[in-house]
């Protein structure tokens, strides 16, 4: 799965073996069992709008040409092949995720779309709550749709502030836990009638109805700032997108 056109100091990887996978196992397997159709249901269950609000998370990022970036919880490689444009021929970036089969569809994402500043990109197999990374190694990290999916979200913005150069940003995409109980609602009524039913034509019906509960269970804006803060990052705001269904945090360290 590793690309060898550069080095980064990657500290062994036995650490991701040890720690939080099991307990993290169920959500590994979902998304490993949805990788196949991940693409074309985001595509078409958000009218591609997903798109422009990936490329707002990147912008947000600060990132920038010949720079050492980061895309958690990667998936497919979307945001890491924007991260990728922005880092250029002498920069970076590694995409890392704990699911083998979204990390082999974004491998081959990378060998179909053969564009030359794609080289740069590295894709680790690797745990978000346990970074085999260095402190504060990297200028720039995004995380699209991770956050609200690990275990321990505490733990996963501290891993963010240990890699991070000081001045550096955090840039993370979400699900909105909208306070707006009209768009909360419209939210929930989306997933119901459209996100579910759609997913079901490909038998994955209980997959997607996590994402319901997932958003249930996330943190709304104000207590992202509050959690981004605690870590240790000296600057949070969380800012709603998408007519308030997305959200995405910007913190600096
Ligand atoms: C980007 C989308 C889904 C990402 C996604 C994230 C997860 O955590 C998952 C977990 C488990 C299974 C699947 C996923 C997953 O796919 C698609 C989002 C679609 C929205 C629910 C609906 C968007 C509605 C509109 C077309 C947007 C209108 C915007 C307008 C500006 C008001
Ligand atoms: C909804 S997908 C988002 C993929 C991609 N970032 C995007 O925006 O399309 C969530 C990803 O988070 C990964 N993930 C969840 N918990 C993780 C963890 N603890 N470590 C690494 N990856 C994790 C999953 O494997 C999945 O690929």
């Amino acid at each position: 799965m590793r690309s060898l056109q550069f080095s980064v100091p990657l500290l062994p990887t036995s650490r991701f073996k040890r720690h939080s996978v099991r307990c993290a196992s169920d959500r590994q397997q979902l998304f490993n069992r949805i990788a196949p159709v991940y693409d074309n249901l985001n595509d078409l269950l958000s009218l591609g709008q997903h798109r422009i609000w990936k490329r707002m998370a990147v912008s947000w990022s600060g990132a920038k040409t010949g720079d050492s970036l980061l895309d958690l919880c990667c998936g497919s490689g979307d945001l890491t092949f924007l991260m990728s444009e922005k880092a250029g021929a002498d920069g970076k970036v590694i995409g890392l995720d704990f699911s083998k089969e979204q990390l082999s569809i974004a491998s081959s994402r990378q060998y179909l779309l053969s564009k030359a500043c794609y080289n740069n990109i590295e894709w680790v197999e690797g745990d978000a709550l346990d970074l085999p990374f260095s402190n504060g190694y990297f200028d720039a990290i995004t995380m699209g749709y991770g956050l609200r999916n690990v275990v321990d979200k505490r733990r996963a913005m501290q891993e963010m502030f240990r890699v991070l150069k000081p001045g550096s940003r955090v840039s993370i995409l979400d699900f909105n836990k909208s306070m707006q109980p009209f768009t909360a609602l419209f939210q929930e009524w989306m997933i119901d009638n459209v996100v579910v039913p759609t997913a079901t034509v490909y038998g994955l019906a209980k997959e997607y109805q996590y994402l319901k509960t997932s958003i249930d269970e996330f943190l709304t804006g104000k207590e992202l700032e509050k959690l981004a803060l605690d870590a240790g990052f000296s600057y949070a705001r969380h800012y709603e997108i998408g007519g308030g269904l997305m959200g995405n945090l910007v913190a600096a360290r």
